[in-house]
């Protein structure tokens, strides 16, 4: 896939413009705070429709009420026109000017790998999750679906164990079983192909320690109704639901230990390249072609051999955009950004 240009409007610290990139390495070097990640953050947004900043006025610049991001993105031989604009908890998608909800938006368009993705090895299970979730909403409409019905109906049986609603649990539990136990099923599908493509691309970094990847459950289909009702005193004092796949969490293990609690920077950042090139992978399995790869910092805490992975792999995908503090070697073309724009632009041989 090719994002053939980006557009923004009062997009965080960015200069209003639309820039056009080409196929191949873009190259966008700049200081600290020029703009690097929200232009990579912009495109992401326009692209998928997806942001994970905590509130959508952050995005909006300061001063301002509301930001658009639009991307004219070719896939599959055609071109599309994907718009998106944020205020105040709000946000609205548009594709070739028709409004659309955000997960119609070309579900594999964009894979973004950046240093936060640490967070990915020692942060908390929630991440894991999340980035589990997001990835298999992508691949799978039907688990986005299962999904939103699952949290809503969590929300509202947590509400009513609050409540002491003891005798409304019968008919939550129904639902819960029902739904958790298809999300169980379609996350332990995913997760074994997931474990294969995130070891297979950790060995290619050259890491001389096995990645392991497994789902850790905190119960699974056929015991989930006898674990909510063996439990159930336990969730009427608490007022939350202790078991189910909202529990569960996506363990990594890097040789012996695990990666949460023994790994160094340079390795957790490793581990967050594989799981990210093992979303490529994944993405492109299902859509037959490459998302765009955005990359943010691509110095950040990796030695040679690692950078020299992020290189070749750039060089790999038919689209690769790339941020760092420094020129990207090997970039077909390179940008300057300053103070929220592009200012220069530099085509090498
Ligand atoms: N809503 C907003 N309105 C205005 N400015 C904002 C907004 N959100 C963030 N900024 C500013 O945008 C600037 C650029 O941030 P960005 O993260 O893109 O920098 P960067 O080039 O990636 O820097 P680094 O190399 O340090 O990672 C920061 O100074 C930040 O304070």
């Amino acid at each position: 896939m090719q994002l053939l240009s980006l557009s923004t409007l009062n997009y965080r610290n960015l200069q209003d413009a639309t820039l056009p990139f080409p196929a191949g390495v873009s190259g966008l070097w700049g200081e600290n705070g020029a703009g690097k990640t929200n232009l990579l953050e912009a495109a992401y947004l326009a692209l998928t429709g997806l942001t994970d900043a905590p509130r959508l006025e952050q995005l909006v610049r300061s001063g301002e009420r509301e930001a658009y991001v639009r991307a004219d993105l070719m896939a599959g031989g055609s071109l599309s026109v994907l718009e998106t604009g944020v205020g105040r908890g709000r946000r609205t998608t548009r594709v070739d000017g028709v409004r659309v909800r955000g997960q119609e938006l070309p579900r594999g368009s964009a894979v973004w790998i950046r240093p936060e993705d640490s967070e990915l090895v020692y942060g908390p299970p929630t991440l894991r999750r999340a980035y589990l979730d997001a990835l298999l909403s992508r691949l799978s409409p039907r688990h986005a679906q299962m999904l939103q019905r699952y949290d809503r109906t969590l929300a509202q049986r947590n509400a009513a164990l609050r409540a002491g609603e003891d005798w409304a649990m019968a008919v939550w539990d129904e639902s819960l079983v029902t739904l958790g136990s298809e999300i169980m099923q379609l996350r332990r599908r995913a997760a074994g192909r997931l474990a294969e493509l995130a070891a297979a691309a950790h060995a290619q970094l050259g890491s001389q320690k096995p990645l392991q990847l497994q789902l850790q459950e905190s119960t699974d289909p056929e015991r989930f109704r006898h674990d909510l009702g063996r439990r159930r005193a336990e969730e009427l004092s608490r007022g939350a639901t202790v078991v189910g796949p909202h529990r569960d969490d996506l363990n990594l293990t890097l040789g012996d230990f695990p990666a949460g609690d023994y790994a160094s920077r340079g390795e957790a950042r490793t581990i967050a390249l594989a799981l990210r090139k093992a979303e490529l992978d994944l993405l492109t399995e299902k859509f037959g072609e490459q998302p765009v790869l955005l990359i943010d910092d691509f110095s950040a805490e990796l030695d040679p051999h690692r950078r020299a992975f992020l290189l070749q792999l750039a060089a790999s995908v038919p689209q690769a955009i790339v941020t760092g503090t420094e020129a990207f070697p090997g970039a077909a073309r390179t940008l300057h950004v300053a103070a929220g724009g592009v200012l220069a632009q530099e085509v090498e041989a």
